[in-house]
Order: structure tokens, then sequence, then C-alpha cells
């Protein structure tokens, strides 16, 4: 279809609306000369002014084709202003000429006409046109002066002429001033349009009534909407529900403050928001608001800019997902049930209602796992999960209790929580176990295998239990591992039974087996001293197990169970590993070389690999070996002489120092220690305890350091906890001492700080 304007050409769409403005102007000037010639105004003849209206739609036909053709664009003055002013001058003075008496009319007119040229013109082209225009009318006045003078009046002729001269000049300055503003006004406009248009945020300014004056056209892009679209909405229609409260609170705080003169808003501020998009999806942006203020510092809108940040947003709710939930099931790890049951306890502390907290175990997943491989036992946790999710109401919470940064990862992941609140009888929890129990143990195909597991349940309530998380999980765990005693496959309240001392056993070893791996060891330092020079000469390095439902556990208590099973191969290994780590990270940090004491029990000195266990640790820490010490009971080694002392040599053939640790409990003569191939004896902490009060116990005391001193042996006491036995033990020239009155066992970070307070001067 036919279009006056050209398509997709801005510029020239514009030029040619000026034009038909321009050629309107024409018409209605057309119009003017014949109403004027048949009222009688003018004298012109109708052929002529026929031929002048003709010759000016002819002239205006043709600049309409220039400009379609775009031949316009040729030109300096693609508008062709000059041109069409020049045109139209030369029609107004033909007609100036017939005009007679209504020249003045006449000039009137023409000098509307110039009032085009001031928006358009330069300066040098409004003054070609102004002398043109004068040339041409001081002609039309020469020519009516010869041909026709009755009708000149010479005098308002001239003057007009005069008038002219003066007046058109200055339509020159006037229109160029003008044009030099509107030039630098679009400019500014381009370099908004620019900016605006080449970023993605949106830009916009709504008035102190918040309704919008501007929106950058970046809407498009980030909304759907034209930004003229946008501003005839509402402001409120912009934002999802979720934001819409807080955006139109901060927008009105800050248009009150705004109102009031306020100052503290001078900053800008940003908030989240969620905007709505014409496709009826939402974009999450960023946005900023600050004051736009006038001249006089008053504000009379707010500037918004809107970032999109959906990804951003997207990204952080994934990591707060990963770091809340488990990967493998979806479910809630342990921080996140951690927060679920911190909000139960304050719920039913309020509100005074009583809920469960089940630990679940999965019975055969080890098993499992071991023979069909980590596909398999990942497989099993998920539909276990789903089938745990689906037999649970919607407000009950299970999670997954996964050891992802355990050093053996995958371990401990066969457990699973379930938080059932408002439990108005314990009848309506039993129900709960025994249907997850049933969901548990229905057959599933793992790798075309048909397999079962089942569950053990230990149960805790609120309040009865305990009204903390730490009581509650640590409850349900004991119950559970009661349930495993009382044969698998079933669910045990938390009570007293759970309890008894059988159990803690039970518990204790259930859980050392997992210590390790869930990084629940650590280790203390002991320092020892040199009576002669109070300087420190080794640590003893000492075991410590705070597991999260025990607490710490004292070495005593699980040194025996670790023995007894076991467990305290690996964990003595590890020992030794840390200590001599340790040692050398001290070094490192320019503290002098010290030795560090780590004990052996009979077990690890019965291992195969213990030689192997200790060349390892020296080689991995790069620690000098004669700087490890290992203390051995004085009876392990009193009980089997023979194969021990074959042991011990091999041992201090690797450079290693050993200590005979709770000396004088063993009764050991001189003859027998003679043989052992010992640098160290540790008087035993019973003597040094009562010291003052038993003659006995000195005896024995100074009997060891006399012993110590025949064979060329370093005796150290241990246990010395008073002033008393300090000045006792000084005055009887005993090495070393080790107790609680230089220093307790400490962290390896306060080791340091003792050790570098406590050198000799040489070691410094
Ligand atoms: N009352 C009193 N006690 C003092 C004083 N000075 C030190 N002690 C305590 O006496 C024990 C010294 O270690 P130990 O005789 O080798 O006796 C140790 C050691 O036989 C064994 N143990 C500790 N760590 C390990 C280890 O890594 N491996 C093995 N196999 N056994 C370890 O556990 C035992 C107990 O260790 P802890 O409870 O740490 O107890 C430590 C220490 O805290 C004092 O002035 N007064």
């Amino acid at each position: 279809m036919f279009s006056i304007f050209p398509k997709d050409d801005h510029d020239q769409t514009l030029r040619i609306k000026r034009f038909l403005m321009a050629f309107g102007a024409y018409v209605i000037w057309s119009a003017i000369c014949y109403v004027g010639y048949f009222l009688g105004l003018t004298k012109v003849p109708l052929y002529i002014l026929s031929a002048g209206v003709a010759g000016s739609f002819i002239v205006n036909i043709l600049l309409y084709l220039i400009f379609r053709t775009g031949l316009n664009k040729k030109f300096q003055d693609k508008s062709l202003t000059l041109i069409q002013m020049v045109i139209a001058t030369f029609w107004i003075m033909v007609v100036v000429y017939y005009a007679y008496e209504a020249r003045s009319a006449v000039l009137l007119v023409y000098m509307v006409v110039l009032v085009f040229g001031l928006f358009r013109l330069r300066i040098r082209q409004f003054l070609f046109l102004s002398i043109f225009a004068l040339v041409n009318f001081s002609a039309v006045i020469f020519v009516l002066y010869k041909l026709q003078p009755g009708y000149i009046n010479v005098r308002v002729d001239i003057f007009n002429i005069v008038v002219l001269a003066f007046i058109l000049p200055w339509f020159s300055v006037v229109g160029g001033y003008i044009t030099n503003l509107r030039a630098s006004i679009s400019r500014a406009f381009t370099t908004i349009e620019l900016l605006t248009n080449n970023i993605e945020d949106i830009v916009f300014v709504v008035d102190l009534d918040l309704n919008y004056t501007y929106v950058s056209p970046s809407v498009k892009i980030l909304r759907g909407y034209e930004p003229e679209a946008v501003m005839k909405q509402a402001l409120s229609d912009s934002f999802a529900p979720s934001s819409l409260d807080l955006a139109m609170r901060t927008l009105s705080e800050a248009v009150a403050l705004g109102k009031s003169g306020g100052t503290e808003y001078n900053k800008s501020r940003t908030l989240q928001l969620e905007i709505k998009k014409k496709d009826g999806t939402t974009v999450w942006t960023e946005t900023k608001f600050s004051f736009v203020r006038d001249k006089n510092k008053q504000t009379v809108g707010i500037l918004g800019v809107s970032r999109d940040i959906t990804e951003r947003r997207l990204a952080e709710e994934k990591i707060r997902y990963l770091a809340t939930h488990d990967n493998l099931t979806e479910l809630p790890n342990r921080t996140l049930f951690g927060q679920m049951l911190g909000r139960a306890i304050k719920f039913a502390q309020r509100y005074q209602r009583q809920f469960a907290v089940l630990f679940i175990d999965l019975d055969r997943f080890k098993i499992i796992n071991d023979t069909m491989g980590h596909d398999a036992g990942d497989q099993l946790l998920k539909e276990i999960a789903s089938r745990f999710r689906q037999s649970l109401r919607a407000v009950d919470v299970v999670g997954r209790l996964n050891e992802k940064d355990s050093v053996v990862g995958r371990l401990g992941g066969d457990e699973f929580v379930v938080l059932i609140e408002e439990v108005t009888n314990l009848s309506q929890v039993a129900t709960v176990a025994q249907k997850i129990l049933n969901t548990a143990i229905k057959p599933m195909v793992l790798l075309g295998e048909e397999c079962r597991v089942t569950a053990s349940i230990g149960i805790s309530v609120y309040p009865d239990d305990g009204e903390d998380e730490r009581t509650l999980m640590k409850k349900a765990d004991m119950a559970m591992y009661f349930a495993k005693e009382e044969g698998k496959n079933n669910f045990q309240f938390y009570s007293q039974n759970t309890h008894s001392p059988a159990f803690e056993r039970f518990f204790v070893e259930a859980e050392l087996r997992h210590a390790l791996e869930r990084n629940e060891l650590y280790l203390d330092y002991q320092a020892k001293l040199d009576f002669k020079t109070g300087a420190i000469t080794g640590s003893e390095a000492l075991l410590r197990w705070r597991n999260p439902g025990l607490g710490l556990v004292a070495p005593t208590q699980f040194l025996p169970v670790a023995e007894e099973t076991g467990l305290i191969v690996p964990i003595g290994r590890w020992v030794m590993k840390t200590a001599c780590a340790q040692n050398v990270a001290w070094q490192r940090q320019g503290l002098p070389p010290v030795t560090v004491a780590v004990n052996l029990s009979l077990r690890q000195l019965m291992d195969d690999k213990l030689i192997e266990d200790i060349r390892t640790a020296l080689e991995a820490s790069g620690m000098a070996p004669n700087l490890l010490e290992l203390e051995i009971t004085e009876s392990i080694v009193m009980h089997k002489p023979a194969p021990l002392i074959e042991l011990l040599a091999r041992i201090k053939s690797l450079g290693v120092r050993i200590a005979l640790d709770d000396f004088g409990t063993g009764y050991s003569s001189l003859a027998q220690i003679k043989h052992l191939p010992v640098d160290t004896l540790k008087v035993d902490r019973s003597f040094i305890r009562n010291l003052q009060q038993n003659p006995d116990d000195r005896e024995i005391i100074e009997a060891v350091i006399a012993m110590g001193r025949a064979l060329s042996l370093n005796v150290i006491a241990e246990g010395v906890e008073t002033l008393a036995q300090d000045t006792y033990l000084r005055e009887h020239i005993c090495d070393e001492m080790q107790g609680f009155y230089f220093s307790k066992p400490v962290a390896p970070d306060q080791f340091a700080d003792l050790l570098s307070k406590h050198t000799t001067p040489s070691s410094t």
C-alpha cells in the first residue's frame, strides 16, 4: 500500500512531515490570495494568481518527489528549507506587487513565514534569505514606482524597506541562536537515547505522585513492554506480588522524605525487586533509587535504575539449596534439618506442644554399597528417600545426614532423620515409625537384582527426652543403636534402658568406628620442662575425641574400647602422623625443635605394620627421627619382654627415642631395665601425687632417679601439680617434669605460644 512516508527512515519521514506543514502554509496562502482577489483587495490578474498557485503546487509536488527519492540527501541542507523559503519569498513578492494597499498585510504574512526559518536556518542562510527578500521587495517597489507610481507611498514604502533591512538581520541572529539551541538539545537527546538504548538496565523517573515521567527504551528488552505503554501504567503494576509491598513502601518513604526536604536519603538505596514482564513471567532486578533534584535542590522525583539479576538470584538460590540439601536425595541436610529442628523447638516451647525426632539407619546398606558398588548404593538411597517422603505427611520433615566432608565421603550416608511435629500421643509416632519400617523393607531392583534393606529407628520426644537440638539428636541416635542391638528392623523410643553401661559401651564402640572419618579426633599437647634451664624440651601428644552425641569423651573411656576392637591401630597411626606433622609445623613457624611423644598401646606394639607406620609418619612429615619419642607403659614391657625387646631395638634403630611410661608401677629392677633399649623413664603420677605425705613414694622416686642416673637415662616426673612437688623433684635432681603445675595439655596454637616463651637461650 502506498504511504506518503518512506519506510524505516525516521529522519526522512520527519523532513517530509515538515515539508507537508510548509505545504499546508502554501495552501492557506493560496486560499488567502483568492479570498483577497474576490474581495477586491488585490489587483492581481486572475491568470497570474492561478499561474502562481499552480506553479507553487507544481514546485511542492517536485519537492515532495525530491524527498521521496532521497535526492534531498545530496544537499548540505537536507530539509531544503532555504529553497522552499526562497520560492515562498518570490511568490509572496509577486503578490506584494499586486497587493497595493494591502502590501503591509502581505509583508506581515511574510514575517510569519520567516518564523519557519527561525527554527531551521543557520545565520548565513538566514542572511542570504534576508538579502534576497530585501532585494525582491526593493525591486517590487522600484518596478511599481516606475510603472504605477499612483500605488506608491514613497515615505511608507521606504520606511518598509528600512524596517525590513533592520528586522531581517535581527531575525537571522535570533534564528541562528534558536537553531544552535535546537542542535545542542538534539545532541543531548541523542546522547541520552544512545545511552539508554545501549544499556540493558531500565532507567525510569517517577514524580512525587509516583507517576512515571520517563522510562528508558531498554524496558522493552527486560519487560517486553514499549516505554510508552509503561508510562501509561500505574507504578504499582510493575512489581510482582513478592516485591510490591517493599517497593511501594520504599518509594512512598522516599517521596515523603523528598517532600519534607530530607537529606538523609541523599545516598542511593538498592533493593532486590521482582518485576512483572509482559508475558506474565517475572524478572529479578537490583533497583537503585535516588532523588531527582531541580536547580534549587528541591526533590522533584525519584530516579530508578533496575538491573536484571535473575541469573545471579538463581545461582544464589542454587548455592543456598546445595548448602542446605543433600545432593543425592535432595532431602534437607544436617544444617537445614538442624535449623528446622530449632524452629520446631521454639514453636513447641511457645505452644506447649510435643514432637518426635526419628533417627533411621539402614541396616544392610554398607553390605550393598560394598558388594554392588556406589552407584547401586546411591540408587538405593534415592529410592529410600523418596519412599520416606511419600510415607510422611507434608508437615513432617525428612532429612539425610550425609557426611559430605568426611574423609571417606559416603560412609554415614545411610542415616536419615525425621521430624514429626504436633505429636499428641506416642502411639502416633509408633505408627509413623512402623510405616517407615514397612516402606524400607519393600523389595527394590538394583542392577537387575531384587534387594531388600531394613531400617533401625531410634526415637526421642520433645520435651521428655530433651529440650535442645543436641540432646534430642543424641538420644534418638542412642535409641537407634539400641534398636540395632535389639536385632535391627525395629524402632525404639529413648528410655533409661538405652542408658545402661552395656549400651553405653555399645554406643561408644559404634560411634568410635566413625570418629576418624568424621574428623572427631584431635590432639592436645602437654609440655615437658627441663628443671635446670626452665625450657620446654618436648611435648606429649594426647588424644581427644569430641562426638556430637557423646560430647567430649575421656581417653580412659574410649581407649579401652579402641584397644579391644583394634580401632586403636588406625587411630594410633593417625596420632603418629598428626603429631609429627604438627611438630614440623611448629618448627616452620620458627619455634625451636623439641621432641614430641606419642603413646603406644599393647595392640599397636603387636601390629605388624608398626615399624612401617613410624617410618611413614617420619617421611611424610620430614621430622628428624630423634624428635619422636614413643611412650610404652612399663607393665607392657615387663609382661612380654622377649619379643618386645627386639621390636624396641628395631624402633630405636630408626633413630626414634623410647620412654617407659607410668614407671614404678611395674616393679622393674635395674637388671631388667639395663637390657631395654630405652631413653627415658617417666615416674608414674601416683608416686608424685602423694610424695609429701608418703615416705614410701619418696623412696621410690629417689630410687627411680638413681636408677636413671646409673643407666644414663633421662628421668621425667609426670603429674606434677604443686610447687612443693616441683621443689622436691628439683632438689632431687630429677631431669624433667610434666604436669598441670606448669601446663595442662593444650591445643597446638597454645602450645606454640608456650614454646615461644619457654625456650633455652641457645635455642632461640
Ligand atoms: N591429674 C593430673 N593428670 C595429669 C597431669 N599432667 C598430665 N596429666 C594427665 O596424665 C595423662 C598423661 O598421659 P599418659 O600417662 O600417657 O596416659 C594417657 C595414655 O596412656 C592414654 N593416651 C592418651 N593419648 C593416647 C594416644 O594417642 N594413644 C594411646 N595409645 N594412648 C593414649 O590415655 C591416658 C590418659 O590420657 P589423658 O586423660 O590425656 O591424661 C594425660 C594427662 O592429661 C597432672 O598434673 N595431674
